[in-house]
């Protein structure tokens, strides 16, 4: 058993189930953030986002996951930044986490299928991931802005999410409104489900320079750091996706209608 404040780190989804049902048995709420790991500042307000959001004893579970069937096999799965060393101490830091689950896989592997989503395949399904054949589309929202960009990413999402929800088993889950469409896509799955979670939007939290954080931008020159930041002080309302320019570029198109919130383009 780990120490008071170091989170216990599970990697086995039995065992997940098993830690939160135990929790649930002690009188806690289980609050969940999902994360891709390479933690920055903008996680770390989640947590507290959790922490805050639940009315009495609390347990709080992150889960660090890159999730193969989000990504197209021409975006950045195979360079996307990782630091687990260094995520277990910054949540260690917060003093907040109870327990930190990072399986190896989450998918059924093998065997021969189609595994095609309109045409569109993912990573999972480049890797063999054929017997994994069971998808969540939420089929408006999931349309436009990021949807346009990354044809499976929504696909991916909101499956992984909905395994992470099974496995977990949370009362509470929190996203951050800075992948602002997802937080949407999350909140309708739930809905239309009946996922018996509590979702909560978590503020955009940013750099000193206004840029929204986010994992990738490690990944940024200056060049593209400085223009995303004008690009992001054009914009009212929230920056929908990472430094994706062909996210941000969707701004242009004067007023898009997303599950009856209006974003207004830039004037
Ligand atoms: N700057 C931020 N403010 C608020 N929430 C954030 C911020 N950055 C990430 N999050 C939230 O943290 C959760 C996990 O995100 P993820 O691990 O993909 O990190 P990320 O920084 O969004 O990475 P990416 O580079 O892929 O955009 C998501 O709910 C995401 O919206
Ligand atoms: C919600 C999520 C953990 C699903 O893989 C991911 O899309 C993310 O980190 O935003
Ligand atoms: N936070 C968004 C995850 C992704 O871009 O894959």
């Amino acid at each position: 058993m780990a120490a008071a404040h170091e989170p216990e780190v599970i990697r086995d989804k039995a065992a997940m189930r098993a830690w939160s049902r135990r929790r649930r048995a002690e009188g806690k709420a289980v609050a969940f953030v999902p994360t891709m790991g390479f933690l920055h500042d903008g996680h770390l307000s989640l947590i507290s986002t959790a922490v805050a959001a639940a009315a009495g004893p609390v347990a709080v579970v992150v889960s660090i996951y890159v999730n193969p069937s989000q990504f197209a096999p021409t975006e950045d799965l195979a360079t996307y930044p990782s630091d687990f060393a260094g995520d277990l101490r910054k949540l260690a830091a917060t003093g907040a986490v109870a327990a930190v689950f990072c399986p190896p896989d989450l998918y059924v592997r093998g065997g021969a299928g189609a595994g095609e989503s309109g045409g569109a395949v993912s990573c999972l399904e480049d890797a063999g991931g054929h017997a994994h054949e069971t998808w969540i589309r939420v089929e408006q929202l999931e349309k436009g802005l990021c949807g346009s960009s990354r044809p499976v990413f929504f696909r991916g999402v909101a499956t992984v999410v909905a395994k992470l929800f099974n496995i977990v088993e949370p009362d509470i889950a929190v996203f951050g409104k800075k992948d602002y469409q997802q937080w949407r896509v999350i909140c309708r799955m739930v809905r239309d489900l009946d996922f018996a979670i509590e979702i909560i939007g978590s503020e955009i939290v940013r750099e000193a320079d206004g840029l929204a954080m986010s994992s990738r931008n490690v990944h940024l020159s200056c060049e593209e750091r400085e223009k995303i930041v004008e690009q992001e002080s054009l914009t009212p309302v929230v920056r929908i996706d990472r430094p994706a320019v062909i996210c941000v570029a969707a701004w242009f198109g004067k007023v898009r209608l997303i599950d009856n919130i209006e974003i207004q383009a830039p004037s």
